[in-house]
């Protein structure tokens, strides 16, 4: 099966990691998908709304592969694989129509940057989410923490640089995500489906134009710069001993 699938419910586009067994760990594969899917999503005319989402019900998304990731030591074999995974959430970020990150599970480290690109974030109860880089002696490297900042101002930091895991509850109470449902399982993408069309116009044009109008407030050239800075400052982190013996730590628990 493809590290990522492309499914239509309606007029919603789909795009879903399909690693359950990794709890959808973003691989190589994963983000040349999703670029190929994020274009396709934009080239739709039929969709007015693209969702991510992970498969399964434990995880959204656990972030970078470790086995993969792990195997980058040095700062210059660190950042062009994060560099690759920032361009992709940039052209998510920038993408025409609003997007949706239904967190159907954990989302920590590189989970939470993707679902900071996104416009909405939907959750189901048991849904967590953590920005837990710090943690493993490295910050938001795809982007995460610029997304974060320009959406969610001068309370994102207090998120980043305590690198806890907070449940969706407390996340929607500090307005980080728009909607907590009340209950999981399988009919969740008719859940999400029944809220977009219950509280969105769901008019392909219109939404086009509301994003444009989100977008014109944002000096995309200043974004660019601080996703490249953040960038950078991951990769010379990641060849740090502190992270190096975080991932050892991770697959020796
Ligand atoms: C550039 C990237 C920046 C980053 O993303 S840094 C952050 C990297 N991510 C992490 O440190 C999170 C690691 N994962 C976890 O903390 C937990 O797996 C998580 C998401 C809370 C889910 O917990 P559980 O549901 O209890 O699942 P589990 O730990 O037993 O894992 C099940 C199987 O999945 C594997 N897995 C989970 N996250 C992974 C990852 N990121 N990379 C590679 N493999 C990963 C894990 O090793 C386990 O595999 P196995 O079944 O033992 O073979």
């Amino acid at each position: 099966m493809s590290a990522v699938t492309y499914e239509k419910y309606h007029d919603c586009v789909i795009l879903r990691i399909n690693r359950e067994h990794k709890r959808n760990a973003v691989n190589e594969e994963v983000i040349d998908k999703l670029n190929t899917f994020i274009t396709k999503a934009a080239e739709d005319e039929e969709a007015a709304v693209v969702v991510i989402t992970g498969s399964g019900a434990k995880a959204f998304c656990s972030g970078g592969d470790l086995e993969v990731f792990g195997s980058l030591y040095t700062a210059d074999e660190a950042y062009p694989v994060l560099k690759k995974m920032s361009e992709v959430l940039l052209k998510l970020f920038f993408f025409s129509k609003p997007t949706v990150a239904m967190i159907n599970g954990h989302a920590v480290g590189g989970g939470s940057e993707i679902a900071s690109a996104c416009d909405f974030r939907f959750a189901v109860p048991e849904a967590k989410l953590g920005f837990i880089q710090g943690r493993l002696g490295i910050t938001t490297g795809w982007g995460g923490s610029s997304f974060l900042f320009q959406q969610f101002g001068r309370r994102s930091l207090p998120l980043l640089t305590s690198a806890k895991v907070y449940r969706a509850q407390e996340l929607e109470s500090i307005g980080f995500i728009d909607k907590v449902f009340k209950t999981s399982g399988e009919d969740l993408m008719t859940q999400v489906v029944n809220e977009l069309h219950t509280n969105f116009i769901m008019d392909r044009p219109v939404l086009e134009a509301y994003k444009r109008r989100k977008l014109d407030q944002i000096n995309r050239k200043q974004l660019e710069a601080n996703v490249e800075r953040e960038v950078t400052d991951c990769a010379v982190l990641w060849e740090r001993e502190e992270h190096h013996q975080a991932v050892e730590n991770f697959f020796n628990k």
